[in-house]
């Protein structure tokens, strides 16, 4: 009898399977290092104390417990307002009139072998801008499509190099405003203006390239690096936060790390 329900898993449930993994591939890769997964534990806990004060029937506890869970759904809506947001964007953002697009939305599935973006000639380039404190400010694409952003700059696509992107943020270029976009190693866009961040607190030696870094990365999956005019330091954000390093090469494994 177990084996016959066994051949009657039908393909639509190996579709149905399959489209959970992905969906859980997502939630995982949205929460991953972020705050969200202390809350989602916190949330697990409550969870399972209120199973278990209804097990033991433990009424003053299990009520007190179940006025969280009724309010839950709520709950879960506020606190984790950004994830949800961010996860819609990358629903609504998936591309499916072209194939390549439907792949690129997927990237679990590349092979290695697929170009992918040059971090090393970037990270070069960045270290000599901020040499010449040449200020710069650089997103690259990850699953979330930046097109929306595209046409408040200038369309582009040209192979990334590290003539090429400093001569982009080079003072007297006619394109070394606003940020440029890179995905699958080609420079998109350029001038582009990102959402700026106006509520966190972040020091005041950080303006509003800094803050643009912040919004975009908040809003979507994007990465940033922001070159500092002033400073020449190199900043790396991610999730709108900005991720300490050590060295450049700590810098270059650990984007090539959030990019796979
Ligand atoms: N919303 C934005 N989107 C894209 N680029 C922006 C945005 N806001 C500012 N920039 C870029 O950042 C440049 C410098 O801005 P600002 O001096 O306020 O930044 P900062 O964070 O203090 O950086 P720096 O340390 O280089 O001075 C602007 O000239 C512009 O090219």
């Amino acid at each position: 009898m177990d084996n016959l329900q066994f051949w009657n898993f039908r393909f639509i449930d190996f579709v149905d399977v399959f489209l959970v993994a992905i969906l859980l591939y997502y939630v995982y890769k949205l929460v991953k290092g972020t705050v969200a997964i202390n809350i989602f534990i916190g949330i697990l806990v409550i969870y399972i104390v209120w199973l278990v004060t209804d097990y033991l029937n433990m009424h003053l506890l299990h009520r007190i417990f179940d006025g969280f869970m009724k309010v839950g759904i709520i709950a879960l809506i506020v606190v984790f307002q950004p994830e949800i947001r961010k996860f819609l964007l990358m629903v609504g953002s998936t591309n499916l009139g072209g194939k390549k697009r439907i792949f690129k939305n997927f990237k679990f599935l590349k092979s290695d072998s697929e170009t992918t973006t040059d971090i090393d000639v970037i990270i070069k380039a960045c270290v000599q801008m901020g040499r010449n404190n040449t200020g710069a400010l650089i997103v690259i694409e990850r699953n979330n499509n930046l097109d929306f952003l595209t046409n408040t700059g200038d369309e582009m696509n040209i192979s990334v190099s590290q003539p090429i992107i400093e001569s982009i943020f080079f003072k007297n270029s006619p394109l070394h405003d606003g940020a440029i976009i890179i995905d699958n190693n080609i420079v998109k866009a350029t001038r582009v203006i990102l959402p700026v961040n106006n509520e966190k607190n972040i020091p005041n030696r950080f303006g509003l390239r800094h803050r643009a870094a912040i919004g975009i990365t908040e809003k979507t999956d994007a990465l940033a690096l922001a070159v500092s005019e002033e400073t020449g330091q190199i900043s790396y954000i991610k999730n709108g936060e900005f991720i300490m390093y050590k060295d450049m090469e700590e810098l270059i494994n650990k984007i090539k790390k959030d990019l796979v």
